[in-house]
């Protein structure tokens, strides 16, 4: 592709290579159809769509894309929403869906030539996956876990890392509620008898919840949100977490976990899976844990040893329990399950259903949808998990003003090499900040011809320091 000087009036017109393209990824890649000059279809419709952000007063705000947004190529894995597809549809990308998480080997030769991926818990995308991604800019975990991901070497690769940190929150406060109840009643156990024609009326080792402590490890989204429903059911809630937090209502931060395990009547984990919480409830954890006491854990597999509750609940220590995630879960609908768990006395075990509700998974779809479009279209990578957080007021509606976003190594001497090379342009403004080992800076520079667009993408994509370089204009 080339740059002339009759680029059409206002549609509008991406970088000079193809989006997010590896930094060694020659000028003009954009295959047919890609140039400024080009026709895509998406062209016309892009022009109607609502604005990004506002000047104030009646200054036209400019809508910044990829130049041929049909070019860009979104994978989405696991049965993501059907509001997250019409979304990136609606932009005109390129959008492939898959039902289930794929196999290794399939993934590594789907990814190759995506420019965004989007997943939910199963699909691993670990550093060989993401080496063999050669055009991968953005990924969408459409949940809120992003574990699954390796956040530090996308970082490394300027892959900027979605989530939706909320949506699915109320979802599994609300399952969680319901647990509660049921395991209290030995509901699991009495519904599997009645399946098999067994009539067993028993009070003994039946409670009300009223008046129970509920002992919340965690207490972020979920934990919070959990709080604020036990107390209305009756409860009384503890709650162990590494930050001190305000407690909601009238529950109270406990001094250390064992504190909590050894005065609770409920155990609910909500922390995420990280290096310190593998393993956070083992053998010693449970023992502290009050006789006929019960375990939830709607978080992370990991987060439990798996024989030493299940040694707990044969031994009959602990009343029962409620487990929705597993350290291996199936790839798949309809693959086996298997788990120490299977059988073991009033134990409710859920195929990871906490999130899985019509409102979440809409809520979800709409939202991490919207930020990967912006990320794509404006460079924003506000809301990004492993990535600088850089974001700017929408360009003017000008012809000639581009929008220059660079990720690049957070070294010393950066910021001077990108002032020498705008320092004859006039840079309407500019933002940068940094995240570890990478940082993010987006300029909006105006009056830049064609020509000056090419040598301003030429040199700072060349910078040793350059992890990616785009022109959105
Ligand atoms: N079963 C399911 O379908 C779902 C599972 N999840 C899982 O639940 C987890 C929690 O979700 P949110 O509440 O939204 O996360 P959050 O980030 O809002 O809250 C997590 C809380 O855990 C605390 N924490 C971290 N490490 C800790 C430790 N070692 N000990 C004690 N507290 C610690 C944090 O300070 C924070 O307050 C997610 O990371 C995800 O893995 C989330 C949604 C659905
Ligand atoms: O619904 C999913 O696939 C995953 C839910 C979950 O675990 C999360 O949001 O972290």
């Amino acid at each position: 592709m080339s740059f002339t000087a009759s680029s059409p009036p206002s549609a509008s017109r991406v970088m000079p290579t193809s989006i997010m393209n590896p930094p060694s990824t020659p000028l003009g890649n954009g295959g047919a159809g890609s140039g400024p000059n080009s026709t895509g279809a998406d062209a016309t419709e892009i022009r109607g769509r609502e604005r990004q952000g506002s000047f104030g007063g009646s200054t036209k705000a400019k809508i910044l894309k990829p130049f041929n947004t049909a070019n860009i190529k979104i994978l989405l894995l696991e049965n993501v929403n059907e509001t997250a597809v019409s979304t990136l549809r609606a932009e005109g990308y390129q959008v492939e869906t898959h039902a289930k998480a794929l196999s290794e080997d399939v993934l590594i030769e789907k990814i190759r030539d995506v420019h965004c991926i989007g997943i939910r818990s199963k699909t691993k995308l670990t550093k060989k996956i993401l080496d063999a991604a050669e055009k991968l800019g953005v990924i969408g975990c459409f949940c809120i876990g992003t574990n699954q991901v390796d956040l530090e070497h996308a970082a490394q690769k300027g892959i900027a890392v979605f989530n939706s940190p909320f949506s699915n929150s109320r979802s599994v406060a609300e399952l969680v509620i319901a647990e509660i109840v049921l395991l209290s009643r030995q509901l699991g156990d009495r519904n599997i008898e009645m399946h098999q024609g067994i009539w067993s009326k028993v009070s003994a080792n039946c409670y009300e919840i009223r008046g129970k402590t509920l002992g919340i490890v965690g207490y972020g989204h979920i934990g919070s949100q959990l709080s604020v429903l036990a107390e209305s059911m009756g409860m009384r809630v503890l709650f162990h977490d590494v930050v001190p937090l305000m407690p909601l209502g009238t529950s109270k931060q406990v001094g250390s976990l064992d504190e909590l395990l050894a005065t609770s009547d409920f155990i609910t984990l909500h922390v995420p899976e990280t290096p310190e919480t593998k393993n956070m409830i083992g053998e010693h954890e449970l023992k502290t844990m009050k006789q006929g006491s019960f375990l939830i854990n709607a978080s992370r597999g990991t987060v439990v040893q798996i024989s030493a509750l299940a040694n707990a609940l044969r031994s009959g220590h602990l009343g029962g329990a409620a487990v929705d995630v597993f350290p291996k879960e199936p790839a798949a609908n309809g693959k086996f399950f298997e788990s120490e768990l299977v059988g073991c006395p009033n134990t409710l075990l859920t195929p990871h259903i906490g999130g899985s509700t019509e409102e979440a998974q809409s809520m979800i779809g709409v939202e991490v949808s919207q930020a990967l479009v912006k990320f794509i279209n404006y460079g924003t990578s506000i809301g990004a998990v492993n990535f600088p957080e850089v974001d700017l007021r929408a360009i003017k509606d000008e012809e000639n003003s581009i929008r220059l976003c660079y990720t690049h190594s957070n070294v010393p001497g950066v910021l001077r090499q990108i002032t020498n090379i705008l320092a004859d342009h006039n840079v309407d403004k500019q933002f940068s900040d940094s995240k570890g080992k990478i940082a993010y800076l987006m300029a909006d520079i105006s009056d830049v011809t064609p020509e000056q667009i090419q040598d301003i993408y030429r040199r700072v994509s060349e910078t040793p320091t350059n992890i990616v370089t785009r022109i959105l204009y």
